[in-house]
């Protein structure tokens, strides 16, 4: 295929999310499969086209003056991927498969392209009704997070320790362009592609499939470590869900010690067992509400870690459609869900252990405001300040986090150069 017909196909895609609120992977793979004659670099440039458009929505959509598929993948082509409108011609007159050739008012507006005069967050690409929220969290800083948060993310790593080092993986994964992270001690990160551009299989790699290392982003790393599991703790992974904080946790113990991997959904649990595997983790229980669920585990822990469900803002450079499905409803529904985890997770920590809260939200009130409303009722936990912990496990790269007046850390693409994270730890009274 042609760019032309690439940007037709990209088209197709967005209208098929739009009108149908189809998820984009779906939409994305029952293209391909209408579709077989495309080749695999034509499927990755239509996946970035249409990643790059949902990213962008909200500030093509104001340069080109529509918010319909059509805008948004011509503005991807020559805003985004720096085409521009001579590009754009020419892609068009070049293919047969090619969309319509430009109007006279798509041209103009092409070439005059320009943010100016456009409120912040349309210049953030955050949806507008969660504007103050999330621009109350960063301040000045709120239209650089915002755009941090719509641009691509890379792919980070996680070193399993129980099996290799990060030399050693580096080595193996150094003809992909791999860099050590500059937070985690165990992170490897390759930059995100640009324009068309493919990003490597990683998990074709025999370091993978000999469990070296895992796939996760910087800050969930850094949550895993800030939480201070060590060989021979007790430990809760309440919200365990595919069980990438257990591989980590389980990293830190070396296999000494216990952790139960407990989530409400056992489907959700699934693909944990092949992961405990490749990862030579020794030290993990699988539980969920159908096979005991945690009895007689209440006060026996030494860390709780509660990786709560949450709306998913500070992963929207992964997720872009679910930046403009969040709906104040679900919001809401996630923030009930939060407060019932936290209370029944608090239960199992013993007096003296600790209590790790993390979302990958940005927003206070899937954060701060829930451990304020938990910390309010149960006067025997009290925070830790994690800028000094930081210190401790990360070395001098506490510069790279926020942290607030109750020690509270959030980690972000800006700033931290990572997902949006937050992390808490709270520690419960000894007797
Ligand atoms: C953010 S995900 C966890 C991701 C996981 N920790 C990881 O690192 O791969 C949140 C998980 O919480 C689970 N969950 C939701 N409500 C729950 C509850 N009341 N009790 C326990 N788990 C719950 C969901 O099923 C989901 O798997």
């Amino acid at each position: 295929m042609k760019d032309g017909g690439r940007i037709a196909a990209a088209i197709d895609v967005l209208t098929d999310i739009e009108s149908r609120r189809r998820p984009v992977q779906d939409a994305l793979k029952d293209w391909g499969i209408s579709h077989r004659f495309a080749g695999s670099g034509d499927r990755v440039a239509i996946g970035n086209l249409v990643f790059d458009a949902l990213r962008a929505k909200a500030s093509l959509s104001y340069m080109l003056d529509d918010a319909g598929p059509r805008a948004l993948a011509i503005g991807v082509y020559a805003i985004s991927w720096g085409r521009g409108v001579e590009g754009i011609a020419t892609a068009f007159d070049a293919d047969k498969h090619a969309p319509p050739a430009l109007t006279d008012k798509e041209t103009e507006r092409l070439a005059a392209a320009s943010l100016e005069g456009a409120p912040d967050w349309v210049l953030a690409d955050v949806p507008e009704w969660l504007w103050p929220e999330f621009s109350s969290a960063f301040s000045a800083d709120a239209v650089a997070e915002g755009r941090a948060l719509a641009s691509r993310a890379p792919i980070d790593m996680r070193v399993n320790r129980l099996k290799a080092t990060r030399e050693k993986v580096l080595k193996r994964l150094h003809h992909l362009g791999a860099e050590v992270t500059p937070i985690s001690p165990l992170g490897l990160r390759i930059a995100p592609a640009e324009g068309a551009g493919r990003m490597p299989h990683v998990q074709a790699e025999e370091g993978f499939r000999k469990g070296w290392f895992e796939l996760q982003d910087e800050a969930s790393q850094t949550a895993a470590l800030l939480a201070g599991a060590k060989g021979g703790d007790q430990v809760l992974d309440y919200c365990a869900g595919g069980g990438g904080k257990t591989l980590a946790l389980a990293g830190e113990m070396e296999n000494r010690g216990q952790i139960y991997a407990y989530d409400a959904d056992r489907l959700r649990l699934a693909p944990i067992h092949d992961r405990l595997r490749r990862a030579g983790v020794r030290n993990v229980q699988i539980r969920d509400p159908q096979t005991g669920g945690l009895e007689g585990l209440e006060g026996r822990m030494d860390l709780v870690f509660a990786d709560v469900p949450c709306s998913g803002t500070g992963v929207w450079r992964r997720r872009p459609d679910s930046k403009w499905r969040l709906s104040e409803r679900a919001l809401g529904e996630r923030m009930t869900e939060q407060r019932e985890v936290i209370r029944a997770a608090s239960r199992y920590v013993r007096p003296g252990g600790r209590l790790v809260y993390v979302t990958c939200s940005l927003l206070s009130s899937e954060n701060r405001e829930q451990l304020i409303g938990f910390l309010g009722e149960n006067r025997d936990f009290r925070p830790l300040d994690l800028k000094a912990d930081w210190t401790r496990v990360l070395g001098d790269t506490s510069d790279r986090s926020r942290f607030d007046d109750a020690g509270f850390a959030t980690l972000s693409p800006a700033k931290s150069g990572t997902d949006g994270f937050f992390v808490s730890v709270l520690q419960r009274a000894d007797g």
